[in-house]
C-alpha cells in the first residue's frame, strides 16, 4: 500500500521552502514525544519545517521529559503505531521516513511490518533512516533490553541509512570507539548488520576539536568534518541530524548528498543551541526561521 498521490518534492536544493500553494515533499517520523520539545517528534517536526518538507508522525511513546532527563514514559500499542504509518502512507504518501525512539520489541516488529506494507525501506520506493535510539543523552533507557536485538537483527537490515552514536555502536556491535581512529572499524561493524549506508556520529568524542562523522556504504568511507561547538546544549542533536537527512532524501537527494546537507544543517543547529531549564538545552531550529515581521 503506497500513497495514491505522487511525492511532489523537487530534486533540487534541499532546504528551500515550497512556494506558496506548491505541495512540498513529505517525511514521516516514527518516534517518541519529548514533553520538553527538544528531541523526539518535536525536534523532527521542527527540522522538517525548517527543511521545507511537510512532516508527519507515527507516535511510538509519550515521555515525561525535561532538560534533566526522562522521568517516565508510556509506549503506545504496536498496532496503533503501525496503523499511523499505514494511514499516512496510503493517503498522503511518504517521501522518506526515519525512526527514533521505538520503546519495545513489539513496536520494532510492528514498524518493520508496516514498512514492508507501505514500501518503506532499503531497496523499496521510500528511503528509511534508522536512528537506533537506545537511551536519552542523560542515560535514561528509551528502548527495552530485548528490543535492542530486534533493532539490530531485524530493523537495521531494512535501513537505507543507519545513524548510530558511539554509545549505540557499542551496544549494537561491541566496538568501543575512543578516538577518530576507531570510526572506520565502527562503520564496518554496523554495516555488517545490514543497512545500505552507515553514518557514525562522532559527537561523543569530546576531546576531539572537530566532529568528523563518517559515512560508509560497504566500499568507500566519506569523512564529514565540522568544527566542535563548545556547548553542552546538544539535546535533540541526533534526531535533528537524522530528520534533516530524511528531509533531503524525501526531495530525491542521493544518500551522500542528503548526509552532507544534514551535516550542514546540524552544524548550524548546534551553533545556535541555547540553554533552557536547569540541565541540557536543545539544538536550535530558529536559525532557519525567516525574520520578516508579520
Ligand atoms: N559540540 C558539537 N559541535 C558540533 N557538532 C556536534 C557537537 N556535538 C554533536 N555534534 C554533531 O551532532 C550530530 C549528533 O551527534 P552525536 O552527539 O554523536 O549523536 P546523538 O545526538 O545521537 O548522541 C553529529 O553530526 C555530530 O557531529
Ligand atoms: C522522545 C525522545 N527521543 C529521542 C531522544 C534522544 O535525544 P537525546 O539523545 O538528545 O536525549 C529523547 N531524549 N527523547
Amino acid at each position: 500500500m503506497t500513497g495514491t498521490h505522487a511525492v511532489t518534492g523537487t530534486r533540487a536544493a534541499p532546504g528551500v521552502p515550497p512556494a506558496p500553494g506548491v505541495t512540498p515533499s513529505t517525511a514521516l517520523t516514527i518516534a517518541g514525544s519529548d514533553s520538553g520539545g527538544g528531541a523526539g517528534i518535536q525536534a523532527d517536526l521542527k527540522t522538517f519545517l525548517a527543511c521545507g518538507v511537510h512532516g508527519m508522525t507515527a507516535l511510538t511513546a509519550v515521555t515525561v521529559q525535561d532538560s534533566l532527563g526522562v522521568a517516565d514514559f508510556l509506549a503506545l500499542p504496536p498496532s496503533l503505531v503501525a496503523a499511523q504509518i499505514r494511514t499516512v502512507a496510503a493517503d498522503l504518501g511518504v517521501g522518506a521516513a526515519k525512526t527514533g525512539m521505538l520503546a519495545s520489541a513489539a513496536i520494532v516488529d510492528a514498524v518493520i511490518e508496516a514498512c514492508a506494507q507501505t514500501s518503506i525501506g532499503a531497496g523499496r520506493s521510500t528511503p528509511l533512516v534508522v536512528d537506533p535510539v537506545a537511551a536519552s543523552m542523560h542515560g535514561d533507557s528509551l528502548l527495552a533490553e530485548d528490543a535492542l536485538a530486534a533493532v539490530r537483527d531485524r530493523l537495521l537490515p531494512i535501513a537505507t541509512l543507519a545513524t548510530p552514536n558511539l554509545d549505540e555502536v557499542r551496544l549494537l556491535t561491541g566496538v568501543d570507539v575512543t578516538s577518530r581512529d576507531g570510526l572506520r572499524k565502527a562503520a564496518e561493524a554496523v554495516h555488517a548488520l545490514g543497512p545500505s549506508w552507515v553514518l557514525i556520529k562522532a559527537g561523543h568524542l569530546a576531546a576531539d576539536p572537530e566532529c568528523v562523522d563518517l559515512l560508509f556504504d560497504g566500499a568507500d568511507f566519506v569523512e564529514l568534518p565540522g568544527p566542535r561547538t563548545g556547548t553542552p546544549h546538544t539535546h535533540g542533536g541526533g534526531d535533528t541530524l537524522a530528520a534533516s537527512i530524511a528531509s533531503a532524501l524525501s526531495r530525491g537527494c542521493p544518500v551522500p548528498e542528503a548526509v552532507r546537507f544534514g551535516k550542514r544543517y546540524i552544524m548550524r543547529a548546534v551553533a545556535g543551541a541555547y540553554p533552557l531549564g536547569a540541565g541540557t538545552g536543545p539544538v536550535s531550529a530558529f536559525w532557519r526561521v525567516a525574520g520578516d515581521p508579520i
